[in-house]
């Protein structure tokens, strides 16, 4: 049986999954940090992303009809309207559509869904099920990936705006404000974990879920690569280099 860890020793086990496996680490963000990718390889990425985006909401919607007290709602429902919007101002969703423009895809195009990878799918599904279908400690840890964004966030929208001639600061605007949410959420999901992972098993199901995220995250960019980069497998009936463009954008 694995001891009890205290809080510190629990939050350095969460961060070490971090630091071993989130996608930051992953060749397909090495690629297109740096500047290593086609215009076409960055459509591929924005395209199937908006599907994660997309998706974002439903899945704390799941969270939130999972708890109990209103100041636990309130707290879940502020990133809803972070993705959604309040009506006054653009919500994420809206500012990743305008990323999608911003390279070339054609926006009906973008929202359909229609050319997303097989994995994307797959993927980002099993995130929304494994909210709805586990204990709410490891819904709420299964955000924690947060944790670990605002540094991916900031190397790549440096990296991005350095070596992309197509990308402005305009088409990234949905990263503004990421980190600063990305900390407020992260730092409540993670004392909501650590004060409700009470015995040795619960603190494993943190970790478990933690690791189940990366899991998600990362298989998306593999998917990504083997489709986009090498060998360059595109599924039947997935986007193809060239196709869902904005009128008037030739593909490269
Ligand atoms: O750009 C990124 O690398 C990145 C990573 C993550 C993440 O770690 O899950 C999220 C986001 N962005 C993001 O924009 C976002 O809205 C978001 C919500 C969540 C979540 O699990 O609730 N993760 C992330």
């Amino acid at each position: 049986m694995k001891p009890l860890l205290n809080a510190h020793e629990f939050e350095a086990a969460l961060r070490q999954i971090g630091a071993e496996r989130y996608h930051n680490l992953h060749p397909f963000h090495r690629l297109l940090h740096t500047g290593k990718l086609s215009k076409s390889q960055v459509q591929a990425w924005a395209l199937n992303r908006y599907y994660y985006q997309s998706m974002i909401p439903v899945k704390d919607s799941i969270i939130l009809s999972r708890l109990t007290t209103p100041e636990l709602r309130r707290e879940w429902r502020r990133r809803i309207i972070d993705h959604d919007g309040d009506g006054s101002e653009p919500g994420g969703i809206e500012k990743w559509i305008a990323l999608g423009r911003g390279v070339g895809l054609d926006e009906a195009y973008v929202v359909a869904g229609k050319g997303i990878l097989p994995a994307t799918r797959f993927a980002v599904d099993a995130y929304v099920h494994f909210v709805r279908d586990r204990t709410l400690l490891e819904a709420v840890a299964s955000s924690l990936t947060e944790l670990f964004s605002p540094t991916v966030i900031s190397e790549r929208v440096r990296g991005m705006l350095e070596h992309y001639p197509f990308i402005t600061r305009d088409t990234l605007a949905y990263f503004d404000k990421r980190p600063v949410q990305a900390k407020q959420d992260s730092d409540f999901a993670l004392h909501y974990c650590i004060d409700n992972a009470r015995r040795p098993e619960e603190q494993e199901a943190v970790l478990n879920a933690l690791r189940f995220k990366c899991d998600v995250l990362w298989a998306q960019l593999d998917a990504l690569y083997f489709s986009y980069v090498e060998p360059g497998m595109v599924p039947p009936g997935a986007w193809q280099p060239g196709s869902g463009l904005a009128s008037g954008e030739a593909g490269r």
